[in-house]
C-alpha cells in the first residue's frame, strides 16, 4: 500500500455519521414541509401493505383448501348461488382493491419523492452561496477551503437522494416489523436465525463504505485538478495557448497520471469487496434454506396449513430480501451521512470579518479620510510580509496615485481599504477611527474598486456596467452615463443589440470584446457606483497609453470632491494626480507631486526616466 494511501475511517466514525440523519431530515423539512407530512404517510401506508396481502394470500389458499376438500355445489353457477363461495370472493376482491391502491402509491412516492429532491436543491444552493457570500476572500483564496468547499457542493448534491433513502428505510423498517411480528406468531426463532445470519453481510458493506468514503476524501485536492486540467484543455478562454504552446499532450498525461491513481486504489477496493461480500452473502442463503426445511417439514406433518406454508415461505423470502435490503442500505445510509459531514462542517465556517455589534455608520461625507498608521500584514500561510510599515493618508477630495514595481503592495493597499483582509499589525482609521469600528457592509458600499483582474461577466453590457450598483440594474439612464463617462458608449454602439448584447463568448449568443473594450465596460462600473473612495487598480493596462490617459483624466475630473485613488504603471497617466505616492517592498519610500518628486533623486526619478528613454 502506498504510505499516503486513505485510512479507512472506523466502524464508530461511520455510526458517529447517522448523528446527521436528524439535521438532514431538519433541513429536509425546512425546504418543503408539506411534501415531508405528505412522504411520510405515504411510506407509512404502502409499509404494511405487503403484509396485508400476503396474509389475504393465505386466508384465500385456506378457503380454496378448506372449500375443495368438502362435498357441494357442481357447478361455478351452483357455487355462487349456494352462498358457500361468498367469503372467498370478498377476500379477492379484497386482495385486488391492495394491489390496485399499492401500485396507485407507489407512482405517489415516486411524484412526492422527486418535487421534494428538488426542493431541496434549491434550498441547500441557496444556502451554500448565502453562507459562501459571508466567507472572507482570505478562505476562497485557501486551497483546503476550496477542496472543502468543493466537497461540500459535490457531494452534498450527490447525497439529495438520500432523502428517499432514509424515507425508504422507514417504510421498510415497518414492513420489517409487520413480518416479523407474523413469523413471531409462529416461532421466534426464525427471526433470529435470519438476523444473525445477515450480520456478518451488515459489517462487510459497512467496512467497504468507509474505505470508499476514505478514498474520495483523500483524493478531493486531486480531483479538483483533474476537473481544472480537463478545464484547461477544452475551454474558450484558454484554447489560444493550448494550441500555440501545444500544451495538449502535457495536459493529458497529468491528467492520466491522476486519473490512473484512483483507478488503481478504488479496484483494489472493489475487488476485495467482491471476494468478500460473495462468501457473507451465501452464509444468509443458507440460513433461508434452513428456515424453509423447517416450514416444510411442519407442514408435511401437519403442524402447519397449506395457507400457512404460503404465507410463511412468503413472508421468509420477503423478509430475507427486505432485511438484506435494509441492512445493506442502512449502512450506505451511513455511509451517505458521512458525507454530509462536509456540508455541515462548511456551515460552520465563520468569517473573522465581520461587523461588531456596536458597529458605527460611515461618515457622509468623509471629512478627513484615511489612514494607513503603521500598517503590517502578511497574507495567510505566507512568511514574508506584504506591507509593513506602511503609513500614509489619502485626504478627503484628494486624487492620489500608487506607484511602484510589481509586488510593491499596491494591491494590498486597496484590499485592507476595503477590509477583504485586516491587518495583523497596526490600524487603518477613516476620520479617525479603526476601520473595524464602521459597518462593514456600509464600508464597502462607500468604496468602489475596479480591480486588475475584474471579472467579465457573461451578461448583457448594461448588466456588466450595472454591477457596479446592482440594485440599480434596472436605471438605464444612469448606465447610459457611466458608459458615457468610461468611453465605453462607444464600445456599445459598435455593439448589433448595443446595451442588451450578451458579451462573452460563454454562451452562443454572446459577443466577445477585445481587452481594452471589456475595460472600459468595467471603469463604467465605478461611475455606477458612485462611492465616496473609488480605486482604479490598473483596469487599464489592455488601453493604449492615450486612452489611459483619457480615462484617468476624466475620473479625476469626475471624482472632484470624493477620494480617488490610480495605480498604474504608466508615468504619463499618473502625473495628473494630487499626490503620487512611491511603493517599494511594502512601504512608503517617498510621496509628492510629480514636479516634486522628479526634482530629487530616488525611485520614482529613476523609474520615469527609464520609462521615457523608452519612447526616446
Ligand atoms: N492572495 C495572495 N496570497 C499570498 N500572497 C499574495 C497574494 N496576493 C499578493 N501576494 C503577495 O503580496 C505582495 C504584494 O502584492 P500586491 O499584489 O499588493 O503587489 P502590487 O504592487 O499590486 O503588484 P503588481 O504591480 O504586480 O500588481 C507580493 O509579494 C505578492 O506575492
Amino acid at each position: 500500500m502506498p504510505p499516503d494511501a486513505p485510512k479507512s475511517p472506523d466502524f464508530s466514525a461511520r455510526w458517529a455519521a447517522l448523528r446527521n440523519i436528524p439535521p438532514f431530515l431538519a433541513m429536509v423539512w425546512r425546504a418543503a414541509p408539506g411534501l415531508t407530512l405528505a412522504m411520510v404517510a405515504l411510506r407509512l401506508m404502502r409499509a404494511v401493505m405487503p403484509v396485508a396481502m400476503l396474509w389475504i394470500g393465505k386466508l384465500i389458499i385456506d378457503q380454496v383448501v378448506a372449500l375443495s376438500g368438502t362435498p357441494g355445489p357442481e357447478t361455478l353457477r351452483d357455487w355462487w348461488d349456494s352462498g358457500l363461495a361468498d367469503t372467498l370472493i370478498w377476500l379477492v376482491a379484497l386482495e385486488l382493491g391492495l394491489a390496485v391502491a399499492q401500485d396507485v402509491l407507489g407512482r405517489l412516492v415516486a411524484y412526492v419523492d422527486a418535487l421534494l429532491q428538488e426542493k431541496l436543491v434549491i434550498d441547500i444552493s441557496i444556502r451554500l452561496m448565502d453562507h459562501a457570500a459571508g466567507l472572507d476572500l482570505a478562505s476562497f483564496e485557501d486551497a483546503s477551503f476550496q477542496d472543502r468547499l468543493d466537497r461540500a457542493r459535490r457531494q452534498t448534491m450527490g447525497r439529495i437522494p438520500l432523502v428517499n433513502q432514509v424515507m425508504q428505510q422507514l417504510q421498510d423498517v415497518v414492513t420489517v416489523a409487520s413480518f416479523a411480528a407474523g413469523l413471531i406468531l409462529y416461532n421466534p426463532w426464525l427471526v433470529v436465525l435470519l438476523a444473525v445470519a445477515l450480520i456478518p453481510s451488515l459489517l462487510g458493506e459497512m467496512h467497504f463504505n468507509a474505505r470508499s468514503y476514505a478514498l474520495n476524501h483523500a483524493r478531493a485536492a486531486d480531483r479538483r485538478e483533474r476537473d481544472y486540467l480537463r478545464m484547461i484543455a477544452a475551454t474558450s478562454e484558454t484554447a489560444k495557448e493550448v494550441k500555440i504552446f501545444g500544451l495538449s499532450p502535457w495536459l493529458r498525461d497529468r491528467y492520466l497520471t491522476l486519473a490512473r491513481r484512483f483507478y488503481v486504489e478504488n479496484r483494489a477496493i472493489q475487488r476485495r469487496q467482491l471476494s468478500v461480500m460473495a462468501v457473507l452473502t451465501a452464509l444468509g442463503t443458507l440460513a433461508y434454506y434452513a428456515a424453509f426445511l423447517w416450514i416444510i417439514a411442519r407442514t408435511l406433518t401437519g403442524t402447519l396449513t397449506l395457507g400457512d406454508l404460503t404465507f410463511l415461505s412468503g413472508s421468509f423470502l420477503r423478509l430475507r430480501g427486505l432485511l438484506e435490503g435494509l441492512l445493506s442500505s442502512f449502512s450506505s445510509m451511513a455511509g451517505q451521512a458521512m458525507y454530509l459531514d462536509d456540508l455541515f462542517d462548511f456551515f460552520t465556517a465563520v468569517p473573522a470579518i465581520a461587523s461588531k455589534p456596536d458597529a458605527i455608520p460611515v461618515p457622509v461625507p468623509i471629512r478627513q479620510g484615511f489612514r494607513f498608521e503603521d500598517v503590517g500584514f502578511r497574507y495567510p500561510g505566507r512568511e514574508a510580509w506584504a506591507v509593513r510599515h506602511m503609513t500614509l493618508d489619502l485626504h478627503a477630495g484628494e486624487t492620489v496615485a500608487l506607484v511602484g514595481e510589481n509586488g510593491a503592495g499596491k494591491t494590498t493597499i486597496v484590499k485592507l481599504l476595503a477590509r477583504l483582509y485586516d491587518p495583523d499589525e497596526g490600524r487603518i482609521t477613516l476620520d479617525g477611527r479603526d476601520l473595524r469600528d464602521y459597518d462593514l457592509e456600509e464600508l464597502r458600499a462607500a468604496i468602489g474598486v475596479i480591480f486588475q483582474d475584474f471579472v467579465r461577466y457573461a451578461v448583457t453590457a448594461a448588466e456588466n456596467i450595472a454591477i457596479g450598483r446592482i440594485d440599480e440594474r434596472e436605471d438605464r439612464p444612469r448606465i447610459t452615463a457611466s458608459a458615457e463617462r468610461a468611453l465605453a458608449d462607444q464600445v456599445i454602439a459598435k455593439l448589433p443589440l448595443g446595451y442588451d448584447q450578451m458579451v462573452g463568448k460563454r454562451f452562443a449568443r454572446g459577443l466577445d470584446l477585445s481587452g481594452g473594450e471589456w475595460q472600459k465596460l468595467a471603469i463604467a462600473r465605478a461611475y455606477m457606483r458612485d462611492a465616496q473612495l473609488l480605486v482604479l487598480d490598473e483596469p487599464t493596462a489592455a488601453l493604449d497609453a492615450r486612452a489611459e490617459y483619457e480615462v484617468f483624466q476624466r475620473f479625476r475630473d469626475l471624482t472632484q470632491g470624493r477620494i480617488a485613488l490610480l495605480i498604474s504603471h504608466r508615468f504619463s497617466s499618473v502625473r495628473m494626480a494630487d499626490r503620487i505616492i512611491v511603493l517599494e517592498g511594502g512601504r512608503v519610500q517617498d510621496q509628492g507631486t510629480h514636479q516634486e518628486l522628479l526634482s530629487r533623486p530616488g525611485r520614482y526619478r529613476e523609474l520615469f526616466e527609464l520609462q521615457a528613454q523608452g519612447y526616446r
